[in-house]
């Protein structure tokens, strides 16, 4: 990987190989069966943090994303039987309390674009928000730690490549394009997965500071 200026030399690393330096010395491992976010993560963390895959398609519990995400990345640091990240996003619309939130995988699949569309037809209100939850699990029995991003936006009429899931429906606020129409840097620069993984990024900085305290 490629290596961030934060990290200890190498002396020092292999004198004491804390969890962080372990990490951030072979890359995270990011488990999903989603080539698109993967992708995208990996173009979002360059340079930073090297992300390696690990294509798994995980059960997931019905509930709230945050739980969602912490029983995913639970499960998959078991099978892994280390550590890893895993991911859930959500579109919520506010019209509908958040739904469909976390299951709007299913809805794409179902009814696609013009269906999630059409659900909407009944109410006035159109905005929705992206939701991106990361989870970090450090082993079998390490509780998961949480990073989110949310980006707000709207719900339109189909405009760009359909390469993405919803990407083509979704327009952040303060955009006249869709997700799909936009450069993949501009998206990854205001998206939900793109501040979540800042949240994130900063986690392990500061944990390299603190391990570099002792
Ligand atoms: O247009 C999009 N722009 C995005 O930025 C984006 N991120 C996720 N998705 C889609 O939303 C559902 C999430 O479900 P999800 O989080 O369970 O993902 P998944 O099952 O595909 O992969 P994973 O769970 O193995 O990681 C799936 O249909 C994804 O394709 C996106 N669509
Ligand atoms: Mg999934």
């Amino acid at each position: 990987m490629s290596t961030p200026k934060e990290l200890p030399k190498l002396g020092k690393l292999k004198a004491f190989p804390s969890m962080v330096q372990i990490e951030m010395t072979t890359g995270l491992v990011f488990v999903t069966g989603n080539k698109n976010k993967l992708n995208e993560v990996q173009a979002i963390l360059k340079g930073v943090i090297d992300v390696e895959s690990h294509k798994l398609d995980l059960p997931e519990l019905q509930g709230k994303t945050e739980e969602i995400a912490k029983q995913k990345s639970k499960l998959a640091a078991e099978i892994l039987n280390g550590p890893c990240i895993t991911e859930d996003t959500a579109l919520c619309f506010n019209a509908m309390e958040g739904l469909p939130g976390p299951y709007i995988k299913w809805f794409q699949d179902s009814i696609g674009h013009a269906g999630i569309n059409k659900m909407l037809d009944g109410f006035d209100d159109r905005s929705a928000y992206a939701l991106c939850t990361f989870g970090y699990c450090r082993g079998p029995g390490h509780e998961p730690i949480i990073f989110e991003g949310r980006t707000n936006g709207k719900i339109v009429t189909a405009r760009g490549p359909g390469t993405f899931g919803w990407d083509a429906i979704f327009q952040p606020d303060g955009y006249e394009e869709t997700y799909a129409q936009l450069d993949k840097d501009v998206k990854n620069s205001i998206s939900h997965r793109g501040k979540a993984l800042d949240v994130l990024k900063k986690y392990f900085e500061d944990r390299e500071h603190q391990d570099k305290a002792y």
